[in-house]
């Protein structure tokens, strides 16, 4: 049996051939998911100025020492700018509103008594409280946002917080994706015997789009080497790269690996890893090709851990690949294997520490280990696990 390439070795492979897509320059509101191509600057402090954090009055300290009701000497709503407050005396003030020149601080009106033009206040404050310093969430000139990084929904308020709204990004590109399998039906079609429910068509859809890619759906691709070759061609026509589910193993109806071959080639196929053992990769002429086992946790797996890496690498992003974490078993694992498995785990917090428990059911059909976990427990290969010992676990949230 030709030997299976290490998965440390495939992905290294993989990440290293990608290449880094254009820059464009795209209103906000169309960068979720989007990685930035340049590191962002501040051009301005914000909060802008020195503001009240509470509604109720400002004033200085010194001038509540004595326990006197203070004159209301002005009127501060959020929007306004204020004037300098007269000595001696309180602005009322509400949450967002300038501090005037000359307050020190802000006592919230829930420990004031407001009577006519004055105003008792209940407790001592002291010099500074409720107010947010101008800059303090960011300085002008402090960077904020580094190149490489993916844009989600608060790095995204963070530069309206700026004034910014249109960023510097990696350009979206088109990922084609096909599924083959004469056996598959769509979800809403009635399934004769013999017949599946195509499961990898949203699932590998919604792990594309997620990462920001532009998916052109190439439908379902019956197992002839016809149907497949053409279905490669048009979705090497139609994207910057293509990824395929399933055909990929060694039976007489998958023929995705030698119609690759016909029109391009395979640089990685069968790897030592469990599940996604047949992944094939390569290029259609000059497109980049991805074969995910058809398995539906293989297609999930393989995505996850080589797929995603290589798109996340064309978009220059400095997390493509994830990171694994340190957490205590859960459970025994007594026979170890040839391949590196990646078991469908949860994780929980005990004892300080998170601790990791196996779907009772690995098969890479089983598609519900994928939709309980919010883990994948990495088994290198040649490993027994008793209970108790530490193992590596990447969370789902790095990588869908
Ligand atoms: N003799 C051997 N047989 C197999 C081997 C092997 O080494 N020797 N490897 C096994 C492994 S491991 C995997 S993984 C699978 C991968 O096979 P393929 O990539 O060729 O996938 P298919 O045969 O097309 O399908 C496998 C399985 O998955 C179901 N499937 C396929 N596409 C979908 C889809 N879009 N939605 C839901 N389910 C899908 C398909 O019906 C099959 O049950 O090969 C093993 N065999
Ligand atoms: O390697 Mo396969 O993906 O186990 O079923």
């Amino acid at each position: 049996m030709a030997k299976l390439t290490p998965f440390d070795d495939a992905l290294h492979q993989i990440v290293s051939d990608a290449s880094l897509v254009g820059v464009e320059r795209l209103p906000i509101v169309q960068c979720r998911g989007a990685v930035l191509a340049e590191e962002i600057r501040a051009g301005i402090d914000v909060p802008p100025v020195d503001n009240s954090a509470m509604d109720g009055y400002a004033l200085r300290a010194l001038d509540a020492r004595d326990g006197q009701p203070l004159l209301v000497s002005q009127r501060i709503p959020a929007g306004q700018v204020a004037t300098p407050l007269m000595p001696g005396t309180a602005a009322r003030i509400f949450t967002g509103a300038p501090v005037p020149p000359g307050a020190d601080c802000v006592v919230a009106q829930e420990d004031c008594q407001r009577d006519g033009d004055h105003v008792q206040l209940s407790t001592q404050p002291s010099t500074g409280q409720h107010i947010r310093r101008r800059g303090e969430d960011i300085a002008r000139g402090q960077t904020v946002l580094s190149a490489g990084q993916r844009l989600g929904a608060a790095q995204l308020g963070l530069l309206a917080s700026l004034g910014i709204d249109v960023a510097p990004v990696r350009r979206p590109f088109k990922v084609a994706l096909m599924c083959t399998g004469d056996e598959l039906r769509e979800p809403g079609q009635a399934i004769e015997p013999g017949q599946i429910y195509n499961s990898n068509r949203p699932m590998l859809a919604a792990l594309l789009a997620g990462l920001g890619m532009d998916v052109v759906d190439m439908g379902i691709v019956g197992d002839s080497p016809e149907a497949t070759r053409q279905a490669l061609t048009n979705a090497a026509a139609a994207a910057d790269v293509v990824v395929s589910s399933g055909g990929v193993s060694v039976g007489e109806e998958d023929h995705v690996k030698s119609q690759v071959e016909a029109l391009g080639w395979l640089s990685l196929w069968k790897l030592a890893i469990k599940p996604g053992k047949p992944l094939a990769y390569g290029k259609l002429g000059d497109t980049p090709f991805f074969g995910l086992p058809g398995n539906p946790v293989s297609s999930f797996v393989t995505f996850c851990l080589l797929v995603r890496p290589y798109l996340l690498s064309m978009l220059g992003d400095n997390d493509a690949v994830p990171s694994a974490w340190p957490v205590s078993a859960d459970f025994d694992w007594p026979k170890s294997g040839s391949r590196q498995e990646y078991a469908r785990a949860r994780l929980s917090g005990e004892g300080g520490r998170l601790s990791a428990s196996l779907y009772p059911h690995q098969g890479s059909g089983v598609l519900s280990s994928v939709a309980w976990c919010d883990a994948l427990v990495v088994i290198p290969p040649g490993t027994t696990v008793s209970r108790g010992d530490t193992v590596s676990a990447i969370p789902m949230s790095l990588l869908d």
